[in-house]
């Protein structure tokens, strides 16, 4: 697992940052300066991704005139095992000589830098000390409030984009390959708690919360016939005061986009009474553009009239709305009566294994040669063959005279892989086109 360090001198903050990153309380925190502590790590968990951060604690602290080569030679080794390094500084103070002397001990290690402005609650403070802060030559701070959990969230994202950026696959470690990530999204109001709920009422169920940042993301781990599922974002659907936000849509959809990023399955879900919406519509193209499954709900079931009359009207709506997810399994649950539950499982279960389901090369071949036979492609243009060249989503290549494929022809060759091989139910299909000379 990547490894990230906090650096910074006594007194910056650095326990209390550890603390809020890995969500509990852990390394001792004391206004006295250089209280002594265990060097402490843990790990961070943010929508599903995970990384281990170090809290260095005195390691950087010992006085000039104490160092020895042998302690300089293992700071040094310390930084250069790591994959990265959170600088903090002060805030409020600016900086001293102890910060410049770390600030070229990091620099001398050619360890990556994050650099963190900590105490920075007062804005105005903040803009005194700023041009002290840049002397350091690490460019803009990103400031926070480790004691208040303000831009922790700013900070984790930059880490994760740093660590990915170095080629991590911060999502797949082993022990948690065959965890399937599903994130629960939907409006406001339209039930997404009440349906985690009934989910983890529904048969051998048992939930492991994994906190993430402090402030707002619970990664729920739910064991549900032995099959495990991490729920993403959990605690975004149970916040209550919302009135923070200007606009809840807007809120629930940038929301919704950062645990669709994070998931493999979006359980999308939709008020039965209020109908699809432009914002499910934007959120289903979100999950279906970044190649994720795609379950769709409709909820509160058990308030539509005449439900049973009703469904090949509900079903027509996701065929007009959702076109473009048309290969998602519908679902219809009612959260507070418990019902649709086992099917809504189920559906989560076909779309995860769809997703990651691959077909043979010949198979492919041979219904797209007899596609081309019944329905010839656009003048001019010659497909030779293809394969499925990836999972997650399903991705497949076919080898072409360079002419661009059409929109239409794209969609017939999806379909004809869908009909004709494997459904790939709640999967997108990427297809992929290389000129072939
Ligand atoms: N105002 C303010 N105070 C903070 C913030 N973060 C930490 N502090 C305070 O700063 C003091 C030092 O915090 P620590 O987390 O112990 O700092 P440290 O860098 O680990 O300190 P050492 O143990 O000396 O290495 C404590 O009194 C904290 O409450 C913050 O964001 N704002
Ligand atoms: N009758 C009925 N009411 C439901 C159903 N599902 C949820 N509700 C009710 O709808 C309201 C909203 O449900 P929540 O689960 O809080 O919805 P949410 O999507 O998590 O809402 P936000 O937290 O605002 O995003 C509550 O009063 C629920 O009791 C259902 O299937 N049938």
């Amino acid at each position: 697992m990547p490894t990230v360090l906090i650096v910074g001198k006594s007194n910056v903050g650095k326990s209390t940052l550890f603390n809020k990153l890995i969500g509990k309380r852990k390394s001792i925190v004391d206004d006295k300066e250089g209280v002594t502590r265990d060097a402490v790590s843990d790990r961070v968990s943010y929508f599903g991704k995970v990384f281990e951060i170090v809290d260095t604690c005195g390691i950087f602290e010992i006085p000039e005139d104490l160092i020895t080569q042998k302690t300089k030679e293992n700071t040094i080794s310390m930084l250069k095992e790591a994959d990265a390094a959170v600088f903090i500084v002060d805030g409020r103070k600016g900086i001293t000589s102890e910060d410049e002397h770390l600030a070229e001990l990091l620099r001398k290690s050619g360890i990556e830098i994050i650099f963190v402005a900590n105490k920075a609650e007062n804005e105005r403070k903040y803009q005194e000390v700023l041009p002290d802060l840049y002397k350091l030559g690490f460019g803009d701070p990103i400031p926070v409030s480790a004691e208040q959990g303000k831009n922790i969230d700013i900070l984790i994202e930059k880490i994760i984009e740093i660590l990915e950026n170095k080629g991590y696959d911060l999502e797949r470690t082993v022990e948690e390959k065959e965890i399937i990530r599903v994130a629960i999204v939907g409006r406001p109001n339209a039930g997404k708690s009440s349906l985690f709920n009934a989910i983890l009422r529904s048969e051998r169920s048992l939930v492991t919360p994994i906190p993430g940042t402090t402030r707002d993301a619970i990664d729920e781990l739910v064991t549900i016939k032995d099959k495990k599922y991490l729920f993403v974002d959990t605690a975004g659907f149970k916040r209550k005061s919302k009135t923070e936000y200007k606009s809840l849509d807007m809120y629930s959809t940038v929301r919704s986009i950062k645990a669709i990023e994070m998931c493999d399955v979006a359980v999308i879900v939709i008020d039965a009474l209020e109908g699809i919406t432009k914002q499910d519509q934007k959120i289903a193209g979100i999950a279906e553009n970044r190649g994720k499954a795609t379950v769709i709900v409709y909820n509160k079931w058990d308030l539509v009239s005449h439900a049973r009359e009703r469904v090949d009207e509900y079903m027509n709506m996701f065929y007009e709305k959702l076109y473009f997810v048309n290969y998602s399994p519908v679902i219809f649950t009612s959260a507070v009566k418990s019902s649709g539950i086992s099917k809504l499982i189920n559906a989560i279960n076909d779309a995860y294994n769809a997703l990651k389901h691959r077909v043979s090369t010949s198979a492919v071949n041979a219904v797209v040669q007899r596609m081309m036979m019944f329905t010839p492609p656009p003048r001019g243009l010659k497909i030779f063959y293809g394969t499925q060249v990836d999972i997650r989503p399903p991705t497949f290549l076919f080898f072409t005279n360079g002419r661009k494929v059409p929109e239409h022809y794209q969609n017939l060759i999806r379909r004809t892989i869908r009909e004709n091989i494997y459904s790939f139910t709640g999967a997108p299909i990427f297809l992929k086109f290389k000129s072939h000379h």
